[in-house]
């Protein structure tokens, strides 16, 4: 670019105006101090706000930026093209070099982006005289350019917080199933590689249902987040806690030396659930039961590890003491079993296979008739007669419980009925009844309205709640038990003695009867210990004014004991076992 300088500024009017005042594009030459020789509409228009095309020359840019900074006082951030320009064009010239830059500055008040070529200005002697440059406004495609980078940042977030969600658990923020499968995956290649143990522990809550069934889902969240963040305090950064779903929690225990170091882990784990897990409302205490299973003993892969600590676990669920439980091949024969029964008991209800036993209560001495006990029964045609420690915890732990409840009330209640119409007397009838039966809103329209129906007094009707069922939460029984008290239903508490009542609790409990649990009476009167906890029971009653019942009587002697220490009502073997519809109507006929 070997031009003149002189040959330029007289020819400023010549053709290479006529070429280029006219080009969108801006078009200028610069000296060294970068006082313009030349410039074109374009520039003086758009970027200069020059008078005309003459103005700029032998002025430099700050020049023009000065004059519209004092236009546009109010705009604090201001961005003048004017240094930048200057620092470009000595890039150029110290380079020596064409060169492309990107340049932004307000102009007219906005922000304008321009791209910018600049190239040194040479003499015919090939020395540099200034720079000539052109540039074009690309305020718009920047824009685009900024709006996608943006959309694409957002993109970016967006799918990560997808990818979160579809590996986590939203209440937790644990990784869910999904996830943990595929960390378990991965924990089996390692210790393949390494030749090391796995362990998988399922854990469960025990009788989580309940709570959120009685106190609702609000408390089970908050139950559910302080259970994650107890665990997460023991564990190792190596290892996985997940939540599967429910109140169902798993853990991977990664790099196992020793099979018996998994028993320590898991004690020390229990630990986090001995204080009280204080909520908003009410204060629980938690139990969990825990079953492992371990690679490569227990299964090779994940689908088989997870499953067979399921099966563990529901093991743990039967211990009384330690809440754990390892994995054995029976477990999964009895996992199947379960599976079963499930599906045959959904059935069942459709077929109508429960049927209602009645166990007599009468007087120790008299043996007259004073109640009797409804017991379900399930009548399979294949599997025929089928007793309920088989399936009640199944259906409590399904939630068909409800079902099969209301089931055997409607059929005890209007059997009962029937009896009276007949000319009988049957006294009273007692049946089992769990608290979430109770926690169900339209529970009491339902007994109030089936009493009404069977034309059966609430005087006559009696409901026998585990202890361990109240005494889970006292405060939540005794709102409900009011309820059934205020319908004039009475309540005994059964399995007395095995459910760690808390006296001042039993004082405030709207029932009506205690029933001495089976296991005290099987050794009474021999068993010094039995017996004097059965009198103490006894007394109890007398002084709480509640009256009290003695089941699982198989002998003469303990009928005699109980009735010497003031235990009248009795219901055992010793005097029938639990009858058909049939046998309990020769009985009501002989013992009243
Ligand atoms: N929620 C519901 N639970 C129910 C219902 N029907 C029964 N059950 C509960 O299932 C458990 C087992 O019941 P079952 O096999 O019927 O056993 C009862 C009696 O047969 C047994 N019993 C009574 N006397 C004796 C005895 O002298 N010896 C002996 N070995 N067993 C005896 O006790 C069971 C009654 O117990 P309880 O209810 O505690 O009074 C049992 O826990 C039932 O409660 C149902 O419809 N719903």
């Amino acid at each position: 670019m070997a031009f003149e300088l002189m040959d330029l500024k007289q020819n400023n009017s010549s053709l290479l105006n006529l070429l280029t005042q006219h080009l969108p594009d801006m078009l200028w030459v610069k000296d060294l101090e970068g006082k313009y020789i030349y410039a074109n509409k374009a520039i003086c228009n758009d970027l200069l706000m020059a008078k005309d095309t003459q103005e700029p020359i032998g002025k430099g840019d700050i020049f023009f930026a000065l004059r519209e900074r004092e236009a546009h006082k109010e705009i604090a951030d201001w961005h003048t093209f004017g240094e930048l320009c200057f620092n470009s064009d000595q890039l150029v010239i110290d380079s020596n070099k064409a060169m492309k830059f990107e340049e932004y500055g307000n102009v007219k008040g906005k922000l304008m982006y321009l791209e910018v070529y600049k190239a040194p200005f040479y003499d015919k002697d090939g020395n540099i005289i200034g720079t000539v440059g052109a540039g074009r406004d690309i305020t718009q495609l920047k824009k685009i350019q900024f709006d996608l980078e943006n959309s694409l940042e957002e993109l970016d977030t967006k799918r990560d917080q997808l990818e979160f969600q579809a590996n986590h658990d939203a209440l937790t923020g644990l990784p869910n199933r999904v996830l943990f499968m595929d960390r378990l995956t991965q924990a089996i290649k390692l210790a393949k590689r390494e030749k090391q143990h796995v362990a998988v522990l399922f854990l469960d809550i025990d009788d989580f249902k309940k709570i959120n069934d009685s106190l609702g889902h609000h408390v089970g969240d908050e139950i559910l987040i302080e259970v994650t963040q107890r665990m997460l305090l023991k564990m190792r950064k190596s290892d996985t806690l997940a939540r599967l779903g429910g109140d169902e929690f798993c853990i991977i225990i990664n790099n196992i030396k020793d099979i018996d170091d998994v028993s320590k882990i898991i004690e020390n784990g229990m630990e986090v659930f001995r204080d009280p897990f204080i909520t908003q409302e009410h204060t629980l205490y938690i139990s969990i039961s825990v079953g492992v299973s371990l690679y490569p003993n227990d299964g090779k892969d994940a689908i088989a590890l997870l499953k067979n600590s399921d099966a563990a676990m529901y093991k743990a669920k039967q211990n009384t003491r330690d809440r754990y439980s390892f994995y054995d091949e029976e477990m999964t024969k009895k996992a199947y079993e379960r599976i079963f029964l499930e599906t045959e008991m959904r059935k069942a209800f459709e077929k109508d296979e429960f049927v209602v036993y009645f166990q007599p209560q009468v007087h120790a001495k008299t043996k007259i008739l004073t109640g009797m006990e409804a017991l379900v029964r399930w009548q399979h045609p294949d599997m025929g007669f089928i007793y309920p420690d088989r399936f009640i915890p199944l259906a409590e732990s399904t939630g068909m419980i409800i079902k099969l409840d209301r089931i055997v009330m409607k059929k005890a209640i209007s059997q009962f009925s029937r009896w009276k119409k007949s000319g009988l007397e049957p006294k009273k009838v007692s049946i089992n009844l769990t608290m979430t039966q109770l926690a169900e809103g339209d529970f009491y329209k339902f007994i109030k309205e089936l009493l009404e129906y069977e034309n059966v007094s609430a005087s006559e009707v009696e409901f026998e709640i585990t202890e361990r069922e109240i005494m889970g939460n006292p405060d939540a029984s005794i709102k409900a038990l009011e309820k059934l008290n205020e319908l004039g239903i009475s309540v005994a508490i059964d399995d007395f003695g095995t459910g760690y009542s808390s006296l001042t609790y039993l004082k405030r409990l709207p029932i009506n009867k205690l029933k001495i649990d089976k296991s005290f009476i099987d050794n009474i009167p021999k068993d010094l210990s039995d017996s004097a906890i059965v009198k103490t029971i006894i007394n109890l009653c007398e002084n709480l004014e509640l009256q009290v019942i003695a089941e699982g009587v198989e002998e003469e002697n303990q009928n005699d004991f109980l009735f010497e220490n003031n235990c009248e009502d009795i219901q055992g073997f010793l005097f029938s076992h639990p009858i058909n519809v049939k046998d309990m109507e020769e009985f009501i006929k002989k013992h009243t």
